[in-house]
């Protein structure tokens, strides 16, 4: 019997195996189309686990994307970085000083103003630093990222990491016996206060106190230099302002955390035995500044030719400050680390007294704001569009003006840049960084 003829599949046949094909495909497409929305579920999932349990450690940003961004960002971080080996290598490598007798110092704040310019100093002349920032978005986080760059480039790491996260710091302590911590970790600027008050909190007060917990229970214990401000006289009138002054007058809350952070290191001096030395910069400037600071921001202002505000006082006089070149201050920073005294516990138990010190480091020359829109317009060669208008009730002072005898007395700080200078080196860096014409 001649076998069927298979040549003509019935249209039946060829039906089935279409139908076939099609629902494989469906098939396909449903288990990917689920298996995609499962993982967006895992993934939000996490996302809220995060933002709920771990709220958000610097509450300075402005916008939640960034909190949860920044929240998840340190966690990832902290967690990738709380265990790799390589990790730890890299952490060890950059705090190991290269010269005798070298300090290992723990800059917190690394990626800000005045962290990466003494980060650099300090790994320049052969000591260890490793950098400890959380790259928040107070400003322009790439400016931050950019500092990061430079400093990687000379062996400096910086953990992205918060001083709110007392499980890293005590990591970085396990792996690294720093001998100093350069704290410079703040919620800055005199007038965000108003805008963003626990912001100030948060990092100015709380976060100072996590620094000083686990630096007390280490052993050894580090001594510990730490950015005062020129803020904390406040509303006196008696200039120059002296360290020996009372400082109950605080204008705004940024001064008000920082004349906190004054007491509480007095206690952590007096229970723990930690060595102490408070610094209160007069208003820094200069290269790799900060945006939100006016010499900076009147730059970009004038460059653009939008109007700058002037501020004068209420009875219209002059507004002035004593405005301090970052490479003096770096040499403050780096002579209150020099001559800081061991501190006197280990493990959290005071042995015995303990250094506790607050030094002035100013330029001892106040300027007047209207002075200092004149040089830039010199510098930047363009006529400012100036609205002289009254100073805000937004806690700031008409003046500062620095006596800096103690920190001559005790570290040889001498501020040898005045504004003119200063104000040119910064314009120079403002222009190259940013791509634009300048003269200087
Ligand atoms: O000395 C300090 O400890 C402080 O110095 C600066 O605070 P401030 O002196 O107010 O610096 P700017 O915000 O740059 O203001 C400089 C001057 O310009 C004035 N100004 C500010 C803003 C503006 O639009 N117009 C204006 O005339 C201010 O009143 C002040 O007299 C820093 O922002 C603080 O973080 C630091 O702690």
């Amino acid at each position: 019997m001649a076998p069927p003829d298979t040549s003509k599949t019935t249209k039946l046949e060829r039906y089935n195996s279409y139908i076939r094909r099609v629902n494989s495909t469906k098939l396909i497409a449903a288990s990917s189309k689920l298996l995609f929305r499962v993982t967006l579920l895992v993934a939000l999932l996490l996302i809220f686990f995060f933002t709920i349990n771990y709220p958000p450690l610097s509450s300075d940003n402005n916008t939640s994307h960034s909190n949860i961004h920044t929240t998840t960002h340190n966690l990832l971080s902290s967690a990738f970085y709380g265990g790799g080996a390589s990790w730890e290598k890299q952490v060890r490598h950059s705090s190991t000083p290269h010269r005798p007798n070298g300090l290992s110092v723990l800059v917190t704040g690394a990626a800000g103003f005045v962290g990466s310019h003494c980060s650099l100093a300090l790994k320049k002349r052969g000591d260890g630093v490793l950098g400890l920032d959380n790259f928040n978005s107070y400003y322009d986080p790439s400016l931050k990222r950019a500092r990061q760059d430079l400093l990687s480039k000379h062996q400096i790491l910086i953990v992205e990491g918060d001083i709110n996260d007392d499980e890293l710091l005590k990591k970085l302590f396990d792996i690294v016996p720093f001998t100093h911590i350069l704290h410079l970790a703040a919620q800055a600027g005199v007038r965000y206060a108003m805008q963003n008050p626990l912001s100030y909190v948060n990092s100015n007060v709380a976060g100072f106190v996590n620094v000083l917990e686990v630096a007390k229970a280490a052993d050894p214990q580090p001594a510990i230099v730490w950015a005062s401000s020129s803020s904390v006289y406040g509303l006196n009138t008696k200039v120059p302002f002296s360290e020996e002054h009372k400082t109950d007058q605080p204008a705004s809350l940024y001064a008000a955390t920082k004349k906190a952070g004054e007491a509480i290191a007095h206690t952590y001096n007096h229970i723990y035995g930690l060595s102490l030395t408070g610094l209160r910069f007069f208003t820094v400037y200069g290269p790799w500044g900060r945006p939100d600071m006016a010499y900076f921001f009147f730059t970009k202002d004038m460059v653009q030719g939008k109007p700058i505000n002037v501020y004068v006082t209420q009875d219209d006089k002059e507004v002035a400050r004593d405005f301090t070149y970052i490479d003096d201050i770096v040499k403050g920073c780096v002579g209150a680390l020099d001559t800081a005294e061991k501190s006197t516990g280990s493990g959290g138990k005071k042995r015995g007294p303990a250094q506790l010190r607050v030094y002035n480091l100013g330029n001892t020359s106040p300027v007047s704001v209207r002075k200092l829109v004149a040089i830039l317009e010199n510098l930047l060669n363009v006529k400012a569009k100036k609205n002289v208008v009254k100073m805000p009730r937004n806690g700031d002072v008409p003046f500062t003006h620095a006596n800096v005898s103690l920190a001559l007395r005790d570290f040889g700080y001498k501020p040898t840049t005045d504004l003119s200078s200063g104000l040119r080196k910064f314009v120079k860096w403002y222009a190259s960084y940013y791509g634009i014409q300048s003269r200087v």
